[in-house]
């Protein structure tokens, strides 16, 4: 008995230095959670980066890659399975050679926690594999607003999906949250949005593009274009449609933030929201994102951490950074007036 104990505490402990490793910013607000909900989370995140590990390897053979992708729910039923085909240089590599310890874990959650998860891994692998295979083989790109929405739905909308199912499950919030689909999903896209703006050059670099060509179409022949001096006003306007487009989220954003009760279940989900806002805020008419990656200052991420502790604050700060954009906001931009009228909207839904 004590020996078996000794064990299940040692493999939570690693799947805690494997949170630790694959994302400082979200292992921080996971291990904030109540204990009802934590280890459920915690496993939820590995599961899926897990599974993300996956898609975002480009040496990865596209059969195999689809394979994985649509089997994973699966997968992490299979105790003792680990996975080291990866590419050397695939960052989060590790969680897959050692994934035997996160099933493992896995296995020991709530029956009902373990369907959620396993349920949205299912849909997103599913999803990721759609997109991995279809007519987007060439460079995994993006056409239409409507495809840019389905893709961030699929990654990251779900994610959302689950979370509120957790919550809800978990009793620490209520039945209510999981029920409006549209606000866990905004939660998810407006954070995969706002990283797919900032991640401009790091994406285009590694042969990826995520901006919709609906959008950067009317501004430029290739994706690339936006790198070259030349065409830096394109580039600027291209950019202005795009935070506009993210833009669309936020109203849904703060309506789902109000309708949570649990403290830390609170601070899990601002946190999160409130650094996208100030990320979306620092990319707004900022060149330097199609030459490197730019990340808010770490003084300000901490004071963002401490304030967003309950809704008062959470909205002032959303206006805060919605009014920089204003100030940002250029006349001569042919989205200025369509970004003013956002902006219109959000702040009275704030
Ligand atoms: O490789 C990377 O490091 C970045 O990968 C990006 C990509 O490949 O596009 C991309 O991978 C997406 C596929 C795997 C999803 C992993 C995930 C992320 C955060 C979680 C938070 C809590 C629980 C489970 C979670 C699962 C990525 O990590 N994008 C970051 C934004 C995704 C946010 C998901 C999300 C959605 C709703 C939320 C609501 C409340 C709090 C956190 C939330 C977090
Ligand atoms: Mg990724
Ligand atoms: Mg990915």
């Amino acid at each position: 008995r004590l020996q078996q104990t000794l064990a299940s505490d040692a493999s939570k402990k690693r799947c805690y230095e494997f949170l630790n490793m694959t994302s400082r910013s979200f292992a921080s607000v996971i291990k904030e959670l109540d204990d009802e909900l934590r280890d459920a989370v915690c496993l939820f995140y590995l599961v899926l980066r897990g599974l993300d590990t996956i898609e975002d390897d480009m040496t990865l053979d596209l059969d195999r890659k689809v394979e994985l992708l649509r089997s994973f729910d699966q997968i992490i039923y299979k105790k003792g399975w680990t996975f080291n085909e990866n590419g050397p240089n695939e960052k989060d590599r590790a969680l897959l050679v050692h994934f035997d310890v996160i099933i493992d874990e896995f296995l020991r959650l709530k029956p009902e926690y373990q369907s959620v998860i396993a349920n949205i891994t299912k849909l997103m692998g599913n999803g990721m594999a759609d997109y991995a295979s279809g007519e987007h083989r060439e460079n995994t790109s993006v056409a239409t607003i409507k495809d840019f929405d389905l893709y961030c739905h699929y990654v990251a909308g779900l994610v959302g999906y689950g979370l509120s199912d957790l919550f809800a499950a978990s009793g620490l919030e209520s039945e209510e949250i999981a029920k409006d689909k549209a606000l866990s999903n905004s939660m998810g896209l407006f954070l995969q949005k706002t990283n797919i703006i900032r991640d401009y050059r790091e994406d285009l670099d590694d042969g990826r593009q995520f901006w919709p060509r609906e959008i950067w179409g009317k501004y430029a022949d290739k994706f690339s274009d936006f790198t070259k001096p030349e065409n830096k006003l394109k580039a600027q306007y291209c950019l202005s449609n795009m935070v506009l487009n993210v833009l669309d989220d936020v109203p849904q954003v703060l309506t789902y933030l109000s309708k949570l009760r649990n403290q830390s279940v609170f601070n899990f989900c601002a946190i999160p929201q409130v650094m996208a806002i100030s990320t979306l805020a620092l990319v707004f008419n900022n060149l330097d994102i199609f030459h490197h990656n730019i990340k808010i200052r770490k003084g300000e991420a901490v004071k963002l951490i401490l304030d967003s502790t309950d809704m008062d604050n959470v909205v002032s700060i959303f206006r805060h950074y919605v009014f920089e954009i204003s100030r940002k906001n250029e006349a001569t931009d042919p989205n200025f007036m369509e970004i003013s009228m956002a902006i219109g909207r959000v702040s009275v839904s704030c």
